[in-house]
């Protein structure tokens, strides 16, 4: 017969056992928790690390820049998720921590490449609803491309590892059969380019938005050159290589990338583009961060005239620097009565630093930026009250037509003494890379 202390000790013991037995389920339950939020985590982190991301319904997480949910392009963007989950139980990632995709799943992507967002000189840009719902441009190597799988693969492993609010993040690829695709955040708003030559249809950037677009870029390159390790020179700075997300907030796009793969359409053996590169860098051949500096001073410049590199912006600019407020002269129509000409002249000043013919005596992009901000700062601080339009008297706006004619005038004639050096590069000019 068991007796009564027995029964205790049985009891005890049981009851040990069971809160033993509880204690590790209820181990086994927050390791294996915390175990799919880490790996969640890293998802998320490996789509655009440096992106703001916000959880929109039913827990899909979509990058900020394609964060209208409201918009019939994400509305479907659960059920499609749903559907990409198979696929993508073998997706890897590489060394830098950049998704790879297969071919079929940009395929599925992209709906068979229909919507192209643009054309480049490595190939086409498609538009792209990617596996976690987020919009992305999905950049398609052309098939003569000479670049190797393994170059392929050491490039994004290059590019994997930066990561910066101004620059267009990659956030994934595919190297598949012949296949080889970059993916990309996707910008909504197009390349800068477009907003400043698109014709009457297209929406006019304010002068506002014009300080921040070159905030950006400045942004952008200076963590290119001041915050990459090793740093990184851009080498084709140009507007259609700035690129806007839904806000007009301008990232730097195509950075890093090795242009060798276009090395055969190439006449001269320069990278970049006409009209956005450096003269001493023509004449040397040698690419250094004052090279970008020079592109960079040539994009505020059109920010400010509108006018386009290839159609004589920088003999217009030598053409204004003759007289003291000369700028004032060549400034986008668009922006007369809409901007502070204290500060359009200091924007421009910065430019023509930039754009200096020793390298030496332009500015460090951490310069550029301190100007810039100074700028903004006596914006915000409302030093600056005078407009365009209030700076002008009505005598004025008589002479500003006729300045506004004669610059039409001058437009006509350079076009006609520039043209044949047009034809001249018509050749880059259409591959637009060099
Ligand atoms: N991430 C993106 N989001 C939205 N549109 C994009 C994106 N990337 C590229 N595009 C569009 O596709 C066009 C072509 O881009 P791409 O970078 O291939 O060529 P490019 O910069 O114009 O020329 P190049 O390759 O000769 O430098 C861009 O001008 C832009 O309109």
């Amino acid at each position: 017969m068991v007796n009564r202390s027995d029964l205790v000790v049985i009891g005890i013991s049981v009851g040990l056992a069971l809160g033993l037995l509880l204690a590790l389920l209820l181990f086994f339950a927050i390791k294996w928790f915390n175990d799919r939020s880490r790996l969640r985590r890293c998802a998320n982190e490996q789509n655009g690390p440096t992106l703001p991301v916000h959880t929109a319904k039913r827990g899909v997480v979509i990058p900020d820049d394609s964060a209208n949910t409201a918009s019939p392009e994400n509305a479907a963007v659960t059920q499609h998720q749903s559907r990409w989950n198979h696929h993508n139980k073998d997706l890897t990632v590489s060394a830098s921590g950049i998704p790879r995709y297969h071919y079929k799943d940009i395929q599925k992507a992209t709906q068979n490449f229909t919507t192209i967002l643009g054309q480049g000189s490595f190939g086409p840009v498609y538009k792209a609803v990617m596996p976690n719902g987020g919009l992305a441009a999905a950049k398609v190597h052309a098939s003569n491309s000479s670049q190797g799988d393994k170059e392929f693969h050491t490039e994004v492993s290059l590019l994997g590892r930066l990561h910066h609010r101004n620059l267009v993040n990659l956030i994934g690829y595919c190297v598949d059969k012949s296949h080889q695709m970059l993916i990309y955040e996707f910008m909504s708003n197009g390349n800068l380019e477009n907003f400043l030559y698109g014709g009457e249809e297209t929406r006019i950037l304010s002068w506002e938005e014009r300080l921040q677009i070159v905030l950006d870029i400045s942004h952008g390159i200076e963590y290119l050159h001041e915050g990459a390790v090793p740093p990184v020179i851009h080498r084709d700075l140009k507007s259609a290589n700035i690129l806007l997300d839904h806000s007009m907030r301008a990232k730097v796009a195509d950075f890093g990338l090795s242009k060798e793969m276009v090395l055969d359409r190439m006449t001269s053996g320069l990278k970049g583009t006409h009209g956005y590169m450096d003269p001493t860098y023509i004449s040397t051949k040698k690419y250094t961060m004052k090279s970008d500096i020079y592109s960079f001073g040539v994009i505020i410049l059109e920010l400010i005239t509108a006018i386009h590199p290839q159609q004589n912006l920088m003999e217009y600019i030598n053409l204004a620097s003759m007289s003291p407020d000369g700028i004032d002269e060549i400034v986008d129509q668009k922006l007369v009565g809409n901007a502070s000409i204290e500060e359009v002249r200091l924007m421009a000043k910065i430019a023509n630093r930039c754009v200096h013919k020793t390298p030496r005596k332009r500015p460090s992009i951490g310069e550029v930026t301190q100007f810039i901000l100074k700028i903004k700062q006596g914006r915000s601080r409302g030093r600056r009250q005078d407009t365009m339009s209030s700076s002008f008297s009505v005598g004025d706006v008589e002479d500003l037509s006729r300045v506004i004619s004669r610059i039409k005038d001058q437009h006509v004639e350079l076009g006609l003494l520039a043209g044949v050096k047009e034809e001249d590069h018509q050749e880059r000019n259409n591959t637009t890379a060099l």
